[in-house]
């Protein structure tokens, strides 16, 4: 390509970003009448609800629906993300506690799904993010709640036994792996790999293959794993990117987790209904007395009803020795007519059931 060609070429993309940034300080106009609107129509003593996670999926479906490329969908949706993200925070900052510290994957969900334009605040436990918002100190929190390879994350689910929450939304990250070195590590002898007990089960056939003798020391986070290989010269750190980066680590070797598709599923837990979007998931605890058939009369409705069950998990009830809570998503909107009914049947059944919320489906 000549130089004159690769010059009318930059001409034409200063054009285009003059246009683009136009553009997008247009709609960023626009997202503040919508607030100075929101505010003008409030009842008396009515709080402002600025972010409304119904429109956003919205907003990002029809992005991925009108996408022509050559840029993909979802790479499409992760800038009008950004945009959003941006827009919104001129109507409200949103503040955000995650599972920290700084550099876990649950503080990369977050960024995913709220975009970078929010005041993020690292808890140290998931406990303590629950408390968090239940405190009214943040407007959302992120917790992990499952993973593929690991399964639930029983913390997650315990926590809301005990706290009055409402699922807001859900994000998936996939989830990758490194072998992560400092400066100072001598790498042909590492005598102690870190990380959390779930990433350290995620790569366990790694482990045992490439480093069987090597001690596992399980600590809170990953994020936690890398900052103490910094200062170590015989540790490695099991973590992912954003830890390796905030941490200066370099990977030894990327992407060790056993399963390829190793994904984790995320929650975003405030105290906001979300109304429906029309591809919408719910939420549900239900206790049942420990009788047998129990779970058998608690499935039939949905099944009945064509209504498509996620996911089901039991934990201990925590108020009698041997019984048990579920807990079950599946797909529809406790405002659908059916999913009302479902609802109405189980709980005729059920000695409690309470909805922790209906939410979009994960768009990106
Ligand atoms: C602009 C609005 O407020 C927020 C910002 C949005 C956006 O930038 O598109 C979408 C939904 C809200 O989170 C709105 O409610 O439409």
């Amino acid at each position: 390509m000549s130089e004159q060609e690769l010059k009318a070429l930059r001409v034409r993309i200063d054009s285009l970003d003059e246009k683009v940034l136009e553009l997008i300080s247009e709609r960023a106009r626009c997202a503040q009448e919508v607030a100075r609107v929101k505010m003008a129509s409030l009842a008396e003593g009515e709080v402002p609800v600025f972010y409304r996670p119904e429109r956003e999926a919205q907003v990002l479906k029809r992005v991925m629906e009108r996408n022509k490329g050559p840029l993909g969908n979802e790479e499409m949706a992760r800038l009008f993300r950004e945009i959003m993200s941006s827009c919104l925070a001129l109507e409200q900052p949103l503040k955000v506690a995650y599972l920290g510290p700084e550099g876990t994957f649950t503080q990369a969900a977050a960024m995913k799904h709220f975009g970078h334009a929010v005041i993020s605040k690292p808890m140290a436990a998931i406990d303590e993010v629950f408390r968090e918002v239940a405190a009214g100190a943040v407007n959302f929190g992120v917790v992990p709640v499952e993973n593929s390879t690991e399964g639930a994350v029983n913390h997650t689910l315990d926590s809301f036994l005990e706290h009055d929450m409402v699922i807001c939304g859900e994000v998936e990250l996939r989830i990758h792996h490194h072998l992560l070195v400092g400066e100072n590590t001598k790498t042909d002898s590492i005598s102690r790999i870190y990380s959390h007990a779930q990433s350290l089960a995620q790569c366990r056939k790694w482990l045992d293959a490439h480093y069987p003798n090597v001690e596992r020391i399980a600590v809170s986070s990953n994020a936690e794993a890398a900052k103490r290989v910094k200062g170590e010269w015989n540790s490695a750190a099991i973590a992912g990117d954003m830890a390796a980066g905030l941490y200066g680590l370099t990977r030894l070797a990327e992407k060790i987790e056993d399963r390829p598709d190793n994904s984790t599923r995320f929650l975003m837990i405030g105290n906001q209904e979300v109304p429906p979007t029309g591809d919408d998931k719910t939420s549900i605890i239900v206790s049942m007395s420990n009788r047998p058939g129990a779970l058998h009369e608690l499935l039939v409705p949905f099944h009945e009803n064509g209504i498509d069950l996620t996911r089901i998990e039991t934990r201990p009830s925590r108020s009698g020795k041997w019984t048990y809570v579920f807990f079950i998503d599946f797909a529809g909107h406790h405002r659908d007519p059916l999913v009302k009914s479902v609802l109405e049947q189980i709980s005729q059944e059920a000695v409690a059931l309470k909805v922790l919320g209906s939410y979009p489906k994960a768009v990106l």
